[in-house]
């Protein structure tokens, strides 16, 4: 096995445990077919990009805990009972008799899906940095931030530059940038003059930073490689996303670009989450940069087959030999339906 400056263990070793923290929300999905307007019936599951990646990493055997706030109601049971069913650790989930929980709906599109949210004013945006305090820094080895909590509110903005500040030791901190446009033009956003460079800041204080190509452009009207790296000079990592082209990963000034693999797309949304928590379990176990961005793409990949933001994983044995095989078997196999084709 590959090991790198990260000081990773072997596979045999006691799971790491990672801190996510971040709002979750019930999610609401179209059982049938039409405009969303018309459905009568919908699939209720949950969503959050910090808490999909959480469920990612505690379904691949790591010690995860999900650090946020809920409302007193029965949405909030939803996702603790979810959550819990993952394995993920709870404890400091603040319960807030006077907020909600928030919910998002998503209609569903192959090559993009339209969401919409009710979560202004929710439990997790009166989050702050009051949040961190219960947090055994001793054991974490990973805290995984978005930059959805700074557009929620100026306490979740507080909270994120609090937690950028935690003393790291051996802890690294991960920052997926998810632009969500509808997010900085809400309420929650008020006040802030730049998002974009709000968000610059925060991402440049992490020590792995992931992005997309297309939001990246959209934010900083930076597409290239090296004009994100540019941008973001200090973290250890960028992983740049390319969408279904593939993923570089810079570090240590040297650049590696995996392609993605060819999937049958059902659903785009939480990808990116799936992405960012194959990375990142990887990066924690040690690995170099072709198994870090491989394991991201068949994360990715499994999700991009269901409707959910998090479905379940590729089987075990194709995940262990598409980690190994050569460009031409990588490059000629499809994912259609959760299954590796080819
Ligand atoms: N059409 C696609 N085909 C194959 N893989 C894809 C496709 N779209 C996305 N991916 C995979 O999902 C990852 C995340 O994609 P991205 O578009 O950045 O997601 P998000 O916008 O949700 O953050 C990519 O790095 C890639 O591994
Ligand atoms: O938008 C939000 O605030 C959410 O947290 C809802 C979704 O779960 C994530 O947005 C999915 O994120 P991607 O994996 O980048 O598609």
């Amino acid at each position: 096995m590959e090991t790198d400056r990260f000081g990773g263990t072997d596979g045999n070793a006691e799971p790491h445990e990672a801190v996510c923290l971040g709002e979750s929300m019930v999610l609401f999905v179209p059982s049938g077919d039409g405009p969303a307007h018309e459905v009568d019936t919908w699939h209720r599951t949950i969503g959050g990009a910090e808490s999909n990646v959480a469920c990612h990493l505690a379904e691949g055997g790591m010690r995860a805990r999900w650090v946020s706030a809920l409302g007193a109601d029965p949405f909030g049971s939803v996702v603790l009972d979810r959550l819990g069913r993952f394995g993920i650790e709870l404890e400091d989930v603040r319960i807030d008799r006077r907020r909600s929980t928030g919910v998002y709906f998503k209609a569903p599109g192959h090559t993009g899906s339209r969401v919409w949210y009710n979560r202004t004013d929710s439990a997790a945006a009166a989050m702050g940095p009051e949040l961190l305090g219960a947090l055994d820094l001793e054991r974490t080895r990973l805290l995984h931030l978005t930059g959805i909590t700074p557009a929620l509110s100026s306490s979740c903005r507080e909270l994120v530059d609090a937690a950028l500040d935690l003393p790291r030791g051996d802890m690294l901190v991960s920052l997926d940038v998810n632009w969500r446009s509808l997010l900085w033009s809400a309420r929650g956003a008020e006040g802030v003059d730049d998002p974009a460079e709000l968000l610059r800041a925060f991402a440049d204080r992490a020590d792995v930073v992931l992005v997309g190509d297309d939001e990246a452009a959209e934010v900083w009207g930076s597409r290239s490689v090296s004009e994100i790296r540019e941008l973001l000079p200090h973290p250890r990592s960028l992983v740049i996303k390319h969408g279904a082209t593939g993923a570089t990963l810079v570090e240590d000034g040297t650049e590696l670009f995996e392609p993605a693999l060819r999937v049958d797309v059902v659903e785009p949304v939480g990808a990116g989450d799936a992405f960012a928590a194959g990375v990142l379990a990887s990066t924690l176990a040690g690995n170099g940069p072709r198994h870090r961005l491989r394991s991201g793409h068949l994360k990715a990949a499994a999700v991009l087959c269901t409707t959910d933001d998090v479905g379940p994983p590729l089987p075990e044995a194709d995940v262990s030999r598409m980690l190994l095989a050569d460009e031409r078997e990588w490059s000629s196999v499809t994912i259609r339906e959760g299954r590796v084709i080819g």
